[in-house]
């Protein structure tokens, strides 16, 4: 389902705290394009995507990019045992350490790049990840979290809207590509709100939609995602050519007649399923080729 901005929901937190573009003027916070900065300062919107991570009650939130704290602030609205913020940006984290003051045992702030970072050593578990990602890095930021598979309850995550497209896109559709196949392989995924350009400070040049991202109980080895990513990386990376072209590199004659699968077909016909068994029978051939 997805949400459209019509409900006036109030946010008790922001209301009683400076306002955002108060606090942004006085840490000099003018968005940075390099940082991929488009701030969310309406507390009715932070509050819907708040409210589609679910229940927080007793989860340890991690927030990429807290900005200004529009979305962190409605965080610490919901029932979640703690939020922990991850920025790069220096003046940000002045902006978040000083909210932090009010939140002693709730919310600290950690000042790194969210890429380098092994965000599952800030917090126990059940975690979740919810955040107004930085679209310049949001792709690698999404499979380095779906690699790390169940150690996530949920991911909450807003992109620009061509990539929420392509990381639920289904087979035989224009979006349909390798970040799908990775996202569902491993998670249940869906897009549950769109927000126009106009709903970020500045306005990125297109449309936004948070996903909500839940990852499966059962979870691929770190050797089997390897695999996956090889697979799809060649079969993709020729999207127009037949399998047994495509999948030259990964050994795909052997990977072909061991699956069945018909090499005339070209890879965005295959089901999720289908790429599943391309994976494990690669994994198995380079694991006897090894031997
Ligand atoms: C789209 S803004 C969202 C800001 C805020 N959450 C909001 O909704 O108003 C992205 C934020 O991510 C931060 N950022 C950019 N690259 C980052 C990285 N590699 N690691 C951590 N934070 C990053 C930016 O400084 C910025 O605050």
């Amino acid at each position: 389902m997805i949400n459209a901005l019509n409900s006036r929901e109030s946010n008790p937190l922001s209301s009683s705290l400076e306002s955002l573009r108060d606090v942004i003027s006085r840490h000099g916070l003018d968005a940075r394009k390099a940082l991929g900065q488009h701030f969310l300062l309406d507390p009715t919107i932070t509050t819907r995507i708040a409210a589609l991570a679910g229940n927080l009650s007793g989860r340890h939130v991690v927030e990429v990019g807290p900005g200004p704290g529009g979305l962190t602030r409605a965080l610490l609205d919901t029932p979640a045992s703690t939020v922990t913020a991850v920025e790069l940006d220096t003046r940000a984290v002045a902006v978040i350490n000083e909210l932090a003051l009010a939140f002693p045992n709730r919310l600290s702030v950690l000042e790194a790049d969210a890429l380098k970072h092994d965000l599952t050593a800030l917090c126990p578990a059940p975690r979740h990840i919810v955040a107004n990602l930085p679209y310049n890095v949001a792709t690698p930021l999404l499979v380095g979290w779906l690699r790390q598979g169940s150690a996530w309850e949920r991911m909450t995550l807003m992109f620009q809207q061509e990539v929420a497209e392509r990381i639920c896109a289904e087979p035989n559709s224009a979006h349909y590509g390798r970040l799908g196949v990775l996202s569902q392989w491993c998670a249940q995924c869906a897009i549950v709100m769109t927000l126009p350009p106009g709903a970020f400070s500045p306005p990125p040049a297109v449309w936004s939609a948070v996903v909500s991202i839940t990852p499966h109980a059962a979870q691929p080895e770190p050797a089997l995602f390897k695999a996956m990513e090889r697979v799809t990386a060649a079969a993709f990376g020729q999207r127009r050519k037949m399998l047994r072209g495509s999948l030259k590199s990964v050994n795909g004659e052997a990977l072909l007649a061991e699956t069945g699968i018909d090499g005339t077909r070209r890879a965005e016909t295959l089901s999720i399923a289908e790429f599943d068994l391309l994976a494990r029978t690669h994994q198995t051939l380079s694991q006897k080729s090894a031997a």
